[in-house]
């Protein structure tokens, strides 16, 4: 397994795992990680971490469990199992079920990093009313990062204009592995809290999930090496 320096995670947000494996061919092992999502897991199940394994590819398995605290300390150990460098829960399961899962990797002696994702940077305020959530963004990214991290777990994901607030309350150590990176030259989607990868990286971002903004483009290479060229 190539163990990179970079902070690029490449989002294989396809249907299919030979789409998925098209564009991991593409890619270098020593440049970057990837992540696997729900679709592309569901479609194709373990097989996609074998394959990408079997390249040489470190995985984020993005299947943000939520659910009681036995059930998803079994789903995060069935994960670490499969050798995935990173696997994500939702922070808003609450305490006992982040702790479950920490301990059971612990119990296990597994070393993949478990984080927790603390609000979709596809939300803004609106979004969190709509779900009985009447905080700033920023202080519900706050409770769920400072609770993530009290219960044991390695970090979380949230967006880049979080970032420099929880390297001051949680320390620089604490993963910060932020999607809605947008170079200028890519469209925003149905993200809401983006930043550039420059800015990303300076506010304090550990690590960063691109997807559509190379997936998606018209020549992938050309699109990762102008961000890689952002990022020197
Ligand atoms: O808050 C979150 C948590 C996860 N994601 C995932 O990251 C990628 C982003 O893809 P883009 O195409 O660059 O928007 C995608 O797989 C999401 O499921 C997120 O965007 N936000």
């Amino acid at each position: 397994m190539a163990v990179t320096e970079s902070p690029l995670i490449i989002a294989l947000d396809y249907p299919s795992l030979d789409a998925a494996l098209c564009m991991a061919d593409q890619l270098d092992p020593s440049r970057c990680r990837l992540k696997v999502g729900k679709e592309l897991f569901t479609r194709s199940g373990p097989a996609v971490l074998e394959a990408l394994h079997g390249r040489g590819f470190e995985v984020f398995l993005d299947l943000k469990f939520h659910d009681i605290p036995n059930t998803v300390a079994s789903a995060v150990e069935a994960a670490a199992e499969q050798g995935v460098w990173m696997v994500n829960l939702h922070a808003s399961g609450g305490r006992a079920m982040m702790e479950a899962a920490a301990a059971r990797l612990a119990q296990q002696r597994l070393t993949t990093h478990l984080i927790a994702v603390t609000v979709l940077t596809s939300m803004q305020v609106s979004d969190l009313e709509d779900v009985g959530v009447f905080s700033a963004v920023s202080d519900q990214v706050t409770r769920l990062a400072q609770l993530a991290k009290q219960s044991g777990l390695h970090g979380v994901v949230c967006s880049a204009q979080e970032a420099t607030q929880l390297a001051s309350l949680c320390g620089d150590e604490f993963l910060k592995v932020t999607p809605g990176i947008r170079p200028a030259f890519a469209a925003a989607n149905d993200q809401q809290r983006i930043m550039t990868p420059r800015d990303a990286m300076q506010a304090g971002s550990t690590h960063l999930v691109v997807g559509r903004p190379v997936t998606q483009a018209e020549h992938p290479m050309d699109a990762l090496k102008a961000i890689e060229q952002e990022l020197v």
